[in-house]
């Protein structure tokens, strides 16, 4: 029995009967009215799944008129009823103005029941999956919506960062290719989202890509997709990262890693506003608002033949370039509350603050790992504290400072993060020295950082 609610309107009430007979075997709830006018005032009439309703109503009168008008009638207040015709007279001219008006079939009487049966289960299936559809589509909203929900606050009250926002906020309602320079940790990503949250995309969604960790032979099948078998691991069809980000943002960090051969496929993708799946030669037309960002200097590598001219003539026709922290640093103190705040929240350590000298020794530091430095060391400062007072010797900055092993960190991913920021600190914010003191690679430990962000 399939769980679904038909309505029969016909006003020969033998043909109501005979449809209820064989319905109801199939069909969990099968309702029969013999006059069309009850449409009007039918209670919950969008909580059915299909109407069978017959062409000609008024005796003696068969041009299929009244059939149409309350098709129209229902497609008004329940426009997702599947709606199947019933005619007498076989007029197919008829039926196909009923299915121009939006009618899901139709059926000719007399009918053979299996004919019938039949035309309901496609309609019935056509429904299902209409309803899975609009489902699926509530849900995506709703995901995007959570996606794109900032927990991402920019903080800082510098004039430079002023700047920036202004910058950003301007380029953000274009539609142009935005470049985001400046060194890591700086809070390019962030500015990044910002575009995407200020454009007219914001509805939908922000893809971000880190291009330092995806490997060159993964490169083509990452960002534009493969098809099942095109190679060994490919058990299924895929789509990319542009395919996924159609119609909102596409944000490519760390664009200087690219190799010269994947720099060329972007290029053509970007060109051609086209992707094309590895394994297949069909190209699929991509939307998408491009937002690259680098901590390198491209202008160099592009003089230094690492870098194509023309890839970076498009993804840059608007540079926005974030200073770092020690460029500003009216933002420090600001930034360092804001994560005091979210750190003692999340180790259960209320009422922390930073004495007046360790603010000083804050403002005095070069920040070299900028503000994901900075949300470290107060992180790391937060879990080994003791008092409510945060004192200079709290933080470790500037390489010398060691950390007492009398109340060391409890928990393994403490004892990382300490170990971690320990070593940048130790080699000045500089990552291959740390993972080289570390005994991981680069892209190991820039991995390690980006997930405890
Ligand atoms: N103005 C800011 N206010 C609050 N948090 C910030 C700000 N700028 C950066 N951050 C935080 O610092 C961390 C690093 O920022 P982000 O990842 O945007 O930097 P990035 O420049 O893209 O770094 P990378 O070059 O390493 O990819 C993130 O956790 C981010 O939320």
């Amino acid at each position: 029995m399939l769980d679904a609610k038909l309505l029969v309107i016909d006003d020969n009430k033998s043909v109501l009967s005979a449809l209820e007979i064989l319905l109801q075997f199939e069909y969990q709830t099968v309702k029969t009215i013999s006059n069309p006018n009850q449409i009007s005032s039918f209670p919950d009439l969008d909580t059915y799944d299909i109407v069978m309703l017959d062409m000609n109503f008024s005796a003696g009168v068969n041009t299929g008129n009244e059939g149409i008008f309350w098709l129209r009638e229902i497609r008004k207040k329940a426009p997702q009823i599947s709606v199947i015709m019933m005619t007498a007279y076989g007029a197919i001219d008829l039926a196909v103005k009923a299915l121009k008006e939006g009618a899901a079939d139709f059926v000719l009487k007399p009918w053979n029941n299996d004919k019938l049966l039949a035309t309901v289960k496609s309609a019935y299936e056509l429904r299902k999956s209409q309803k899975e559809v609009s489902l699926l589509k509530a849900q995506e909203s709703n995901l995007k919506q959570v996606i794109n929900q900032s927990n991402n606050h920019i903080i800082g009250s510098s004039e430079a960062l002023k700047e920036v926002l202004k910058l950003t906020a301007k380029v953000a309602k274009t539609e142009v290719n935005v470049l985001v320079t400046g060194e890591n940790g700086t809070g390019k990503e962030l500015i990044a989202r910002e575009l995407h949250k200020l454009s007219g995309r914001s509805n939908e969604v922000f893809i971000s890509v880190d291009m330092g960790s995806i490997s060159e032979n993964l490169f083509e099948s990452e960002l534009f997709g493969h098809t099942k078998g095109s190679f060994t691991d490919a058990k299924e069809d895929r789509a990319g990262k542009f395919e996924a980000a159609n119609g909102g943002t596409l944000f490519l960090d760390e664009i200087g890693n690219l190799s010269l051969q994947a720099q060329a496929k972007l290029l053509s993708a970007i060109q051609n506003k086209t992707i094309v799946r590895v394994g297949s030669n069909k190209p699929i037309p991509v939307n998408i608002r491009l937002v690259c960002a680098t901590n390198e200097n491209l202008d160099k590598m592009v003089k230094d033949g690492l870098f194509r001219e023309d890839l970076l003539y498009r993804i840059n026709t608007i540079r926005i370039e974030v200073p770092p922290l020690r460029e500003r640093e009216d933002d420090i103190l600001v930034l360092a509350d804001f994560y005091l705040k979210k750190f003692a929240a999340k180790y259960a350590k209320p009422g922390l603050r930073i004495n007046q000298p360790a603010q000083e020794r804050l403002m005095a530091y070069a920040w070299p790992g900028n503000i994901r430095e900075l949300l470290h060391t107060l992180e790391r400062a937060v879990i080994l504290s003791e008092g409510n007072l945060l004192q200079p010797e709290d933080f470790l900055l500037n390489a010398k400072s060691t950390t007492s092993a009398t109340n060391g960190p409890e928990t393994l991913e403490e004892m990382e993060l300490l170990m971690i920021t320990k070593a940048l600190d130790q080699n000045e914010g500089n990552y291959s020295a740390a993972a080289e003191q570390l005994g991981i690679s680069r892209q190991t430990l820039y991995n390690k950082l980006k997930k405890k962000k």
